[in-house]
């Protein structure tokens, strides 16, 4: 016997996503990956086919992803020790090499794969495509009091997104790797979290949704349940000054702030190893992980995780 699924559970689903679809049509979403999620094909797969439906529903997604364990795995395959200080690597030549070959070679065209057998028309760029992401390389800087040369690391100067502009006017979905550089074609190594941010301010974008391993922000890093359902920029700089935020979520904290006062809407922080992540946060009042709002007071209760 053939056990058929309740039709109604289905319409009734698409009922309650209908406002946000409408909503949202047109709107541009920033959705950043980190290199976790592509750890394995079945995650990567799984992140993707939520991606899609946005982009099919007429959201203009734009994929930022990062690969930094896999930048590791290949540094430490030629004997080099990756260096990560306040959750940004430190980049010396050979590791900028590296850098370009993972990210623009290996991570972003395993996700174009993908994106061809989910049928999306999505297109690969970088930060050095057509001067999307102009930067300059960081001079050595004073990190808790020792003086770090983070080497080609770029901070950027500039977002010139005409070039995403027109891959969404023509239907296309970016698929963006952080890799940039300066305007001598030096090649730089930017936080994916700092690229997406700057990308989301610079298309004014509805929502950045930062995806990563962690499953929001916590109080307390020791502590999973102690996760922070919603914050604003001012609980944010609490939670730094107090100490909550440590490596990977320093950039992240900083790329958030930069993206609101950008002009972004919402970030959101969430997991990729909760179960639809991404389309519970786009298409339901329940969000999984952390909202980051410019002002919480002036949120309503019922629009606090919408
Ligand atoms: N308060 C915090 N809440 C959540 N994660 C934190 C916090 N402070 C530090 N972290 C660390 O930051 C990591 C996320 O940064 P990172 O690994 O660079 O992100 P990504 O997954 O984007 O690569 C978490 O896995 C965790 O180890
Ligand atoms: C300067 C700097 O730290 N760049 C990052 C770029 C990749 C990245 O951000 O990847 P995740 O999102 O997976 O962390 C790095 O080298 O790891």
């Amino acid at each position: 016997m053939v056990l058929r699924s309740d039709p109604s559970v289905a319409v009734r689903a698409l009922r309650s996503a209908a406002p946000y679809i409408r909503m949202y049509k047109g709107k541009v979403f920033v959705i950043k990956a980190s290199g976790g999620v592509f750890g394995d094909i079945e995650s990567t797969r799984t992140l993707i086919e939520q991606v899609a439906i946005l982009h099919q529903v007429g959201i203009r997604v734009v994929l930022v992803h990062g690969g930094g364990p896999q930048l590791s795995q290949i540094q430490e395959s030629l004997g080099i020790t990756p260096r990560m200080v306040a959750g940004r690597r430190v980049t010396d030549e050979k590791s900028m090499e590296v850098t370009s070959m993972v990210l623009n070679g290996l991570v972003n065209t395993q996700i174009l794969g993908i994106c061809r057998e989910l049928d999306i028309a999505a297109v690969g760029v970088s930060g050095v495509d057509a001067g999307l992401v102009r930067a300059h390389k960081r001079p050595p800087v004073k990190v808790e009091g020792e003086t770090v040369d983070y080497g080609f690391v770029g901070d950027i100067d500039l977002i010139d997104a005409k070039v995403l502009q027109q891959l969404l006017d023509d239907g296309l979905m970016p698929v963006v790797s952080p890799v940039s550089a300066d305007d001598k074609g030096t090649l730089l190594n930017i936080n994916a979290d700092t690229v997406a941010a700057g990308i989301g301010a610079a298309l004014k974008a509805e929502k950045l949704m930062l995806v990563t391993g962690a499953p929001g922000i916590l109080e307390s890093l020791e502590d999973p349940r102690s996760i922070i359902s919603y914050t604003d920029l001012a609980g944010l700089q609490k939670l730094k000054d107090q100490g909550s935020l440590k490596d990977g979520m320093l950039p992240k904290a900083k790329a958030i702030e930069e993206a609101i006062r950008g002009g972004v809407r919402r970030v959101h922080v969430i997991s990729y190893k909760s179960t639809d992540s991404i389309l519970a946060e786009a298409f339901t009042n329940e969000g999984t992980g952390t909202l980051v709002v410019e002002n919480i007071s002036a949120l309503s209760p019922a629009e606090q995780h919408a």
